[in-house]
């Protein structure tokens, strides 16, 4: 398994911890100090990254399409274009909030929705560059983006298995540093349609780490994915759910995000190993609880153990594990035995 690497420190995959992704998007209103605010919050989170889009509104829609009214609560403006100019913040703030997240101590990064907004990203150099789910079916961008060999993030929202592994083929025909997000592009994604089933999929088909980016509602189906093998965690944070935007509502508030990067270390940290075995931390409930053989009657020395005459019953001192029953029955005891006393091996022959 090829290991993605994000810094000389952090790497993706194989038994390295999940990498989550914070991601701000257009949460911050286009409002630096709120995308600020949603920076430290990720920071404190707990986060291993925060995220924002980065847009050359004329290189990823036609003059028409920024032209067309958006006519709705989530609106920032009468047409998209309008709407979407409010939204996005200039190199020169980016590189502002490049600045201040290193000053927080967070990784910073961007998707890039095109080939432009790609460049700018790799000329600041942020650890990775994310291709969100927008361009999964953007041949010329993915192609564009491998041959620049830095290391990306890419979503399969909107396309089937045969488009991934071509996205899957694009990349790895320049190199192997990315990583594979299950997801499912709707807002928020109800959770019959979220599909987690398709990480193991991705899994057995791609050597390359694997992970899941959430449009859903809450943390249990990101949970979920974390205890399916996602080796890369993308939510939305957002300072407040009610406030005006397409993706509030599938987004978590910082103390929600705090709580699922706690939750993902908590089942890292339980997934173990598949080999069951009795574990240490048992020891004192058996000592406690577990059954044990007992004579179920009082016999003497020479006589047969029929089986009514051994129980299972929790007894102090404990006497053979019960899984042995079947040995014991049938057989002839040496010593004389009154009823609940245990047995011992030595006790019969
Ligand atoms: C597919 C994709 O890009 N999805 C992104 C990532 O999840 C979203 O954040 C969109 O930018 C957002 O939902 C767009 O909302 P509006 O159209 O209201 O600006
Ligand atoms: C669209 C994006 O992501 P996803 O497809 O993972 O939601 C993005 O990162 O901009």
């Amino acid at each position: 398994m090829v290991e993605l690497k994000i810094t000389e420190d952090i790497k993706v995959g194989g038994n390295n911890p999940c990498f989550i992704i914070a991601e701000v998007g257009q949460n911050h209103q286009g409002d630096i100090e709120i995308a600020k605010k949603l920076i430290k919050a990720a920071k404190d989170s707990g986060a291993s990254c925060v995220k924002f889009q980065k847009t050359c509104l004329k290189e990823k829609f036609t003059k028409k399409y920024l032209e067309r009214p958006y006519d709705n609560p989530n609106s920032w403006g009468k047409t998209y274009g309008d709407h979407k100019k409010h939204l996005e913040f200039t190199e020169t703030q980016y590189r502002e909030l490049f600045k201040y997240a290193q000053e927080v101590g967070i990784l910073f990064t961007a998707s890039a929705m095109d080939m432009v907004s790609f460049d700018f990203l790799v000329n600041i150099k942020v650890p990775f560059i994310k291709i969100g789910s927008g361009d999964s079916n953007n041949l010329l961008f993915l192609k564009y983006a491998a041959s620049k060999k830095v290391p990306l993030i890419i979503s399969t929202g909107m396309v089937d298995k045969k488009a991934v592994k071509t996205i899957y083929d694009i990349i790895s025909a320049q190199h192997k540093q990315f990583c594979l997000l299950h997801c499912i592009s709707a807002y928020p994604v109800p959770f019959e349609d979220c599909n987690l089933a398709v990480l193991q999929d991705y899994m057995k088909s791609f050597d390359v780490p694997v992970g899941y980016s959430g449009q859903e509602v809450g943390t249990a189906v990101a949970l979920g994915a974390v205890a399916l093998g996602a080796k890369v965690l993308e939510k939305h944070i957002t300072l407040d759910k009610s406030m005006k935007g397409t993706d509030h509502v599938c987004s978590l508030t910082p103390p929600e995000f705090q709580q699922l990067v706690r939750d993902v270390r908590v089942i890292e940290a339980a997934l173990g190993t598949p080999i069951k075995k009795v574990v240490t931390s048992e020891i004192p409930c058996i000592d406690k609880l577990q059954k044990s053989l007992v004579m179920g009657s009082t016999k003497n020395k020479g006589e047969i153990l029929y089986p009514g005459d051994v129980k299972i019953k929790v007894a102090e001192p404990k006497g053979l594990n019960a899984l042995h029953f079947e040995e014991v029955i049938y057989k002839t005891l040496v010593y004389d035995k009154k009823e609940d006393e245990p047995l011992y091996e030595g006790d019969f022959c």
